[in-house]
């Protein structure tokens, strides 16, 4: 199976949103990663064809998906960024109608949403309307309803939005469980999320697709390249200006810094091994840096 981006480029009115993206998705999870407004949502609905890219295409087994329209459809699962449902549904209502739309039998409708409520541990809530479920709950059902039709293709945008650290683990349970044979694409701004199980890891900048790798080779060519040191605040504070900090820890009166650098930063810091927070950091910046204790 094969999803093949070519040359697509975005523009919204005068702002290019995508530029030339070139990509080839075989099975597997891909983590999107950006920081907000990098184009991640946008690349997500050309994927899913609910928007037309100004130019170049998809194509899905070598066919463009604007002409396979329902076929193309009918193996894919979105969650978009804003999903909400229908707020006087109940949670199994909802599913079924779903279900409906998807042209599902009755009788698979309702086995499948039983299935995919155990699954996204809604089951207790299924005679809930959405109107009253938090925005952690409102996601899993969004979960559940790109899951309804099996798809081979599953296109979740910030699947993991207003989840609990709880219930971020289960869905990466649930998505590692259905990798095989799928393409999995999943959009967040939090590395997380993906470390643990995106395949590959592709790095959206001002709409740019950057880098795309394995977080394991992401990981290899950062090796060496980040150091703690523990110093005092006037040192530290120094430091925070001429180097990538990847973290701020305060200890006391002494600020544990984080710092990704080719060279040593100071004398006293020492090599620690990478993690995929400190490349999402060397690449985009950390506008939040704040001190965490
Ligand atoms: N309908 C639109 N009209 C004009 N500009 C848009 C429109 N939709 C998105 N944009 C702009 O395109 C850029 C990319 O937006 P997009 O939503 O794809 O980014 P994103 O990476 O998903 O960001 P976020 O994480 O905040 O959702 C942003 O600068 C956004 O303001």
């Amino acid at each position: 199976m094969k999803l093949t981006v070519e040359q697509v480029t975005h523009q919204y009115k005068n702002f290019l949103a995508l530029k030339n993206i070139n990509f080839e998705f075989t099975p597997g999870i891909y983590g999107l990663l950006g920081p907000n407004g990098a184009g991640k949502s946008t690349f997500m609905r050309i994927l899913v064809d609910v928007l037309a890219p100004t130019s170049g295409m998809i194509n899905y087994e070598g066919r463009n998906i604007s002409i396979l329209k329902s076929q193309y459809r009918d193996i894919l699962g979105y969650l978009p960024q804003d999903f909400n449902g229908y707020p006087h549904f109940t949670a199994y209502q909802f599913l079924l109608y779903v279900a409906n739309l998807k042209g599902l039998s009755k009788s698979l409708a309702k086995q499948r949403v039983d299935e995919l409520l155990q699954l996204v541990g809604l089951i207790e809530s299924k005679d809930k309307k959405l109107k009253g479920f938090s925005g952690g709950m409102k996601r899993r059902i969004g979960i559940a309803q790109a899951l309804l039709n099996d798809p081979h293709i599953l296109i979740l945008d910030e699947p993991t939005a207003g989840l609990d650290p709880s219930e971020r683990i289960r869905l990466r349970g649930i998505l590692s469980k259905m990798a095989k044979n799928k393409i999995i694409i999943l959009s967040t701004h939090i590395v997380s999320d993906i470390e643990s199980v995106a395949d590959q890891v592709l790095l959206l900048r001002k709409g740019e697709l950057i880098e795309h790798a394995t977080p394991a080779h992401f990981l290899d060519k950062m090796e060496g390249q980040v150091w703690t040191v523990t110093l005092q605040e006037q040192k530290a504070l120094s430091l925070m200006d001429t180097f990538i900090i990847s973290n701020v820890h305060q200890q006391g009166t002494s600020i544990e810094l984080r710092i990704v650098a080719t060279q040593k930063p100071h004398l006293d810091a020492i090599n620690v091994p990478p993690k995929l927070e400190d490349i999402y950091v060397y690449h985009f910046g950390n506008p939040h840096q704040a001190i965490s204790n």
